[in-house]
Parts: C-alpha cells; sequence; structure tokens
C-alpha cells in the first residue's frame, strides 16, 4: 500500500500535479519508450515517472540490440514509485517479458491508480520486433482485463487476436476493435496508420457501445519514429488533466498531427526514420494549459460577436462593449472588426482577452490567427473563404478552439475532419450585419445539425423575438445562438444581453 504521508501539503488539490507512470523500454535515439513518453507528458504539461523494463540500442536505421531488465528490479522501480508517488494513470510501453507483465499486474492491483493505458508495444514504427510471441498471451490474460484503453497499431491489433489475418479496411479495424473489447479492456484504439488503402490517418476507438473514426491528414515526412509511444503517452497525461477517453485521444491525436507537422522538415540521423520534435513550437500552448479551461459545448449557448461600425455609432470602445456583454450573461465573445487596422485591432484584442479572462469567458477572434497568436485568445472563428481550418489548426496547436462556418452538411463533414471545434451555422435569418449573406433558414440549420459531429451554434438575423424559434427546435447538437445586433446595436448591451438570456434560458429549459 501506498505509504503515509506527514507533509500536508502532498495531500493538497492546489499543489497536486497530474502525473503519469510510464512503464516502458529506453530508446537511445530518444525519439520513442520513455524518452518519448517524458517529452510528450512534459509538452502537455503533465509529470512523468519512470520504469524501465529494456534498454534498446537503436537509431533512425534500426534496433541494434536490446537488453532486458531483470524481472525483479522492474518490481524494485514499480515499488518505489507507486508506494510513494501516486500517480493518476499508468501507461505501458515495450514490456518485453511474461514476468515483467506479471509482476506488473501484480502491482497494479496492489496500488490505487485511477487509470491504465496499454500501448502493446510489439512491433515497431520501423518494422523492428519488439516482443516475441510468449509475451502475447500474459497481455491477452494479465494486461488487458486491467486497462482503460489499449492502443494496438493494425500488425498488434492483428497479433493480439491471435488470427493471422491482415488488417485492411476501416470495417477489418472496427472488426478487430470489438474482438479486443471482448478480451477485456474498457477502450479499444486501433490506429491505421499503416492502412494502405486510406488516404487519411484513421483511428478507429470502440467503448463498447460506439465507434469513432478519427481521421487526420497523412503528413509526408520521415520522422515519425516514436508516433505510437507519443500518441499513448498523450492520451494518459490527458487522462491524467482530467479528459475523458474520448477527448484525450482527441486531443493526443492533434498534437502527434501537429508535432509530425511542425518537425517534417528536421534531419536528425541518416536513416530512413527519423525522430520528431516533440516540444517545438508547442511551447506556447503547453504553457499556458494551466490557465486555459478546456473549451467546453455549452460555452455556445448566448455568443456575443461584436462591430466596430455599431460601436461607432453607439460611442462606445470595443472593451466596454464585451463588458457590458458579459455582465448581460454572454457566455463566449467573438472580436469581429473589420473596419480597424491591425494596431487597433491588436491593442483592443489584448484588453477584451483580459477582461474575458478575468471573467473566465472564452474569448475569440474573427478570421485573424496572427491577432489570436499575439493576443493569446482562446481561439478563432473562420468561414468559408478564410484561412483553411486545418492549417490553421496546425498554426494554433491542439488546445485553442477553432469554429468554422458551416452552410451545409457536406461543409459540417469536412470542419470536423480538419479538426474544429465547433460549427456556427447560417444564416438562420436575413440580416444586415453581414453583406450579401445566404439565408439557409431554419431548414438549413436542421441538416447542417442533424449531419454535424461537432456542436453548433445558429447565427443569422437572431434576437430576443425568434431565438425561441431556433432553440425550440430542438435538434442534435445545437448549443446555442450567436448575435451581433441584437446586443451591439442597443443603447444598453448589458440589459438586452440580459434580456435576451432570459429567453434562451426559458427557451432551452422548454425543450428540456
Ligand atoms: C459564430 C459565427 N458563425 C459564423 C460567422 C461567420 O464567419 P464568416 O463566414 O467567416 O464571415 P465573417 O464573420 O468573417 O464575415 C461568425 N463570424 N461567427
Ligand atoms: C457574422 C455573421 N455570419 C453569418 C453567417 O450566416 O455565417 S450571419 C452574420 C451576422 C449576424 O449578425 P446579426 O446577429 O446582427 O444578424
Ligand atoms: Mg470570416
Amino acid at each position: 500500500m501506498r505509504r503515509e504521508v506527514d507533509d500536508p501539503l502532498a495531500e493538497d488539490a492546489r499543489f497536486r500535479v497530474p502525473h503519469v507512470l510510464t512503464v516502458a523500454g529506453s530508446d537511445s535515439c530518444a525519439g520513442a519508450g520513455i524518452q518519448a513518453d517524458l517529452k510528450a507528458c512534459a509538452a502537455r504539461g503533465v509529470y512523468c515517472s519512470t520504469v524501465i523494463t529494456a534498454i534498446t540500442a537503436q537509431n533512425t536505421v534500426g534496433v541494434q540490440g536490446v537488453s532486458i531488465v531483470d524481472e525483479e528490479f522492474v518490481g524494485e522501480q514499480l515499488n518505489s514509485v507507486l508506494s510513494d508517488m501516486c500517480p493518476d494513470v499508468v501507461k505501458t510501453g515495450m514490456l518485453p517479458s511474461p514476468g515483467i507483465i506479471k509482476i506488473l499486474s501484480q502491482s497494479l492491483k496492489e496500488f490505487r491508480v485511477g487509470a491504465l493505458v496499454v500501448d502493446p508495444v510489439m512491433v515497431s514504427t520501423s518494422g523492428d520486433v519488439l516482443a516475441d510471441s510468449s509475451v502475447l498471451a500474459s497481455f491477452r490474460e494479465e494486461l488487458l482485463p486491467l486497462a482503460d484503453i489499449v492502443t494496438p497499431n493494425l500488425k498488434e491489433a492483428s497479433a493480439l487476436l491471435g488470427d493471422g489475418i491482415t488488417l485492411e479496411t476501416v470495417a477489418d479495424m472496427r472488426s478487430a476493435a470489438k474482438h479486443i473489447y471482448e478480451i477485456g479492456p474498457r477502450n479499444v484504439l486501433v490506429k491505421g496508420g499503416d492502412l494502405s488503402a486510406s488516404s487519411d490517418a484513421v483511428d478507429v476507438l470502440f467503448d463498447g457501445k460506439n465507434f469513432y473514426e478519427f481521421r487526420s491528414a497523412r503528413i509526408k515526412t520521415l520522422n515519425t519514429h516514436g508516433t505510437g509511444c507519443t500518441l499513448a503517452s498523450c492520451i494518459a497525461a490527458e487522462v491524467a488533466r482530467g479528459s475523458s477517453v474520448f477527448s484525450a485521444v482527441k486531443i493526443a491525436k492533434r498534437y502527434v498531427e501537429t508535432a509530425l507537422d511542425y518537425s517534417r522538415d528536421i534531419r536528425i540521423g541518416g536513416g530512413h526514420q527519423g525522430p520528431f520534435d516533440h516540444l517545438m513550437k508547442l511551447k506556447n500552448s503547453a504553457l499556458d494549459l494551466h490557465v486555459r479551461r478546456p473549451f467546453d459545448p455549452s460555452d455556445l449557448l448566448l455568443y456575443a460577436v461584436t462591430d466596430s461600425r455599431m460601436n461607432q455609432k453607439w460611442g462606445r470602445s470595443i472593451s466596454d462593449s464585451v463588458e457590458g456583454a458579459i455582465q448581460g450573461g454572454a457566455t463566449i465573445i467573438q472580436l469581429r472588426e473589420k473596419e480597424i487596422g491591425t494596431n487597433d485591432f491588436l491593442e483592443a484584442a489584448k484588453t477584451c482577452q483580459q477582461i474575458c479572462r478575468h471573467h473566465g469567458v472564452p474569448f475569440l477572434i474573427n478570421d485573424r490567427i496572427d491577432i489570436a497568436l499575439a493576443c493569446d485568445a482562446d481561439g478563432i472563428h473562420i468561414g468559408q473563404s478564410d484561412m483553411p481550418a486545418r492549417v490553421a489548426r496546425t498554426l494554433l496547436g491542439p488546445d485553442k478552439v477553432i469554429g468554422v462556418s458551416c452552410k451545409t452538411p457536406q461543409q459540417a463533414e469536412k470542419a470536423w475532419i480538419d479538426g474544429a471545434d465547433y460549427i456556427g451555422c447560417g444564416g438562420v435569418y436575413p440580416t444586415n450585419t453581414k453583406e450579401n449573406n445566404i439565408t439557409v433558414g431554419l431548414d438549413g440549420l436542421t441538416s447542417v445539425c442533424f449531419a454535424s459531429k461537432l456542436p453548433v451554434v445558429a447565427i443569422g438575423g437572431i434576437g430576443i423575438s425568434n431565438a425561441q424559434n431556433v432553440l425550440e427546435l430542438a435538434v442534435p447538437n445545437l448549443k446555442g445562438v450567436a448575435v451581433v445586433s441584437a446586443v451591439f446595436d442597443r443603447e444598453c448591451i448589458s440589459s438586452e444581453t440580459q434580456k435576451l438570456k432570459r429567453v434562451i434560458l426559458d427557451s432551452v429549459g422548454a425543450v428540456k
């Protein structure tokens, strides 16, 4: 059992750091294994302790040697960490002998651990075999039944099933996920990076009830060594930070994709598979993880979008308008300033960012990724003719919020694939605020909501008189209404926002 601590700070939630223990092999080239786990957790702002199961001699060409750590000594390392440091999540990588798996599963039963992430490392991305077949039975019998999630690649999934069948399609991956689930883990993520039939990188998650497909663009790079270890560590890190398994997989996939994209052209070593850089350019987003709370779809309930012409008309500053909207109950703010210069936009954005952060209200910038980065906004909103969402995701990293305007189900599908967090759908009604805007009506909104895999906010001509008609549609994914003139083209922003909020809450309440 965990030893008693006499330090009261050790039990104080304010001082607790999310903590992953990785039980894995050392990779001398530092792209995979323990070294990847440490870097991935560091990049995600999570503490990582280590139990080393094997020492490998490897580089960008391949694996030249493996020295397995004596199983008693693996047990000693486990005891040292688990008896004292109380990790939130244990993540496993290379477990090279049945004896090591046995000792690990005994330790997991003996000590209290929040979750177990099993990366069943058997074949490295370079194709080198890292565990022999005697390990397979131990994985199946001892470890998978304890796992909250297991993350095999195609070859590992096939090995775990032991049927010798090659997985070639997404349907094969689904079937494999279902069969592996029957062995005992609570979630199965079959990684389809090697699926030759697909132009995207598709991973399939099965939670015992539903299948989820996570798709991302294939990144052309040699630097893919360690992607499996990194993905699993990142999932473990997100679970340690309090995410559900589904959200953890979503963020981890984005993180790996972004890191691969940033590192696509770096050269380390002369072999055919290089490491990527876990920390490069992600430092900014990692550093402020502790002050930014994750995006919650309910933030879209009353979405206030600013307009400089309206502020000029009423003689108000942008920041006073934003403050008024928040006082009245706006749940998210977007700075949409089409007519001011970059300097003025940035200054206003910095002030509004502070106001929003002070009130705990998410703050997004319309169109301008440069401004969003410069003022450290929580994210951006972009339309179909703005920068593509996929590029925006690469520039902004995995944490920032991206909203995309969609008028059709096809656009909604693409927004999901491109890594957006929500959809703005309109114009629900005709509007004078945006020139030449196409009105999709309640029917258009309905079809986008039904097709969408993302939360949706309705926009365009919405106000006190018709918000109820929109929300009473009660269609899936519809989370709120976005308004410009209904709050900013009014004499008193806070009281108009308050009245609108009442209508919204009544409508949502009536629907429930
Ligand atoms: C919440 C929300 N939905 C839609 C839009 C419109 O974005 P876009 O199509 O890019 O048009 P402009 O706002 O840039 O004119 C939005 N801004 N917010
Ligand atoms: C910014 C914007 N986007 C729209 C879309 O249909 O995507 S309609 C719109 C303007 C919404 O302003 P108001 O609330 O004053 O009608
Ligand atoms: Mg735009």
